[in-house]
């Protein structure tokens, strides 16, 4: 059975369509990217599959269950783009009270909160109120909510947006080491970052869903994106053009290059082209960006 299922899924605000016949369907697994530009639909989306709004027409489910029916209590949750503590109670009081609504005992609700408080590091804060937290940390107890019973899947509205370096780290690491046991649904503008976290990407645009990549497919094994760090744009393109099995060569940034090839092992070649030449390299990647497979 899908995790998530989604069938000419639409969603109208009066007379805007903010979701276009959406077809959905994703499987338990490693953490899944939803981009797309501002507008495109992604929090309509999410909002769906939470059961905050419901659909114009066309149909959703969870595990095989609408949104927000009982079946799905313990089993689904989510940070919303605003998720907001209240300022009046201790981090420990809030989240013990999360847990005994879904069912945890007293003491039980406080070792679950003290559990999730720790995945994000914030344990030594538990007895602070939120106006004491950074908005960083803040969104680290929003999410430690979110983990809250250990649910199978989560869903995170930009979970590491205005947070910085650090912060956002914690959550990415946090993210990665819950990904055995929950499968994270990841809404983001920051491409680097779903790059090392998600293995499928989904692309929304104007409210439909119009590519959908898999960060591991095999056409990737015959792309390499070269950084130089310094060199002739020209004669580099053209040397590594006349290589036998090299495609195409394409300059993207500065000195940034997509070299598509049909050969294993190329780098070789490459390598020795840079030592004969005297040329120095900063990087030499398999496969393209996340940028490049979205955008070119
Ligand atoms: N409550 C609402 N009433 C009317 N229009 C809305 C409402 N919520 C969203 N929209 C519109 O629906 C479209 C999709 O909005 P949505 O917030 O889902 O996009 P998004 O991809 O999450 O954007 P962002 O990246 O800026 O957060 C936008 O055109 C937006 O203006």
């Amino acid at each position: 059975m899908s995790l998530i299922h989604c069938h000419n899924l639409t969603k109208n605000y009066a007379s805007k369509r903010a979701l276009n016949q959406v077809n959905l369907s994703l499987e338990a697994g490693q953490p899944i990217a939803l981009v797309g530009p501002n507008g495109a639909g992604k929090t309509t989306l999410f909002s769906l599959l939470c059961g905050y709004i419901q659909p114009s027409s066309g149909k959703v489910t969870l595990f095989g269950h609408p949104p927000g029916s009982q079946a799905l209590l313990g089993k689904v949750a989510s940070l919303p783009q605003d998720a907001s503590l209240d300022p009046n109670l201790t981090i420990m009081t809030q989240l013990s009270l999360f847990a005994r609504l879904q069912g945890f005992s007293n003491q039980d609700a406080e070792q679950e909160a003290l559990r999730v408080l720790d995945l994000v590091g914030l344990v030594d804060n538990c007895n602070q109120k939120p106006t004491a937290l950074s908005h960083g940390m803040g969104k680290r107890v929003s999410i430690a909510q979110a983990l809250i019973g250990s649910p199978e899947l989560v869903l995170l509205d930009e979970p590491t947006a205005g947070l910085d370096p650090a912060n956002a780290k914690v959550i990415r690491h946090l993210v990665k080491s819950q990904s055995k046991n929950t499968t994270f649904v990841i809404s983001s503008h920051n491409l680097d970052e779903l790059e090392k976290l998600c293995d499928q990407v989904l692309y929304l645009d104007n409210g439909q869903l119009s590519q959908s990549v898999s960060m591991n497919d095999s056409q990737q094994q015959n792309y390499l994106t070269l950084t130089m760090s310094q060199c002739e744009v020209e004669v580099l393109v053209a040397s590594i053009s006349a290589m036998s099995d090299i495609i195409t060569v394409e300059q993207k940034q500065d000195n940034e290059f997509i070299i598509q090839h049909d050969k294993a092992n190329i780098e070789i070649a490459l390598f020795t082209l840079f030592s004969e030449q005297g040329w120095q390299y900063k990087s030499l990647l398999k496969g393209r960006r996340l940028e490049e497979k979205l955008f070119s």
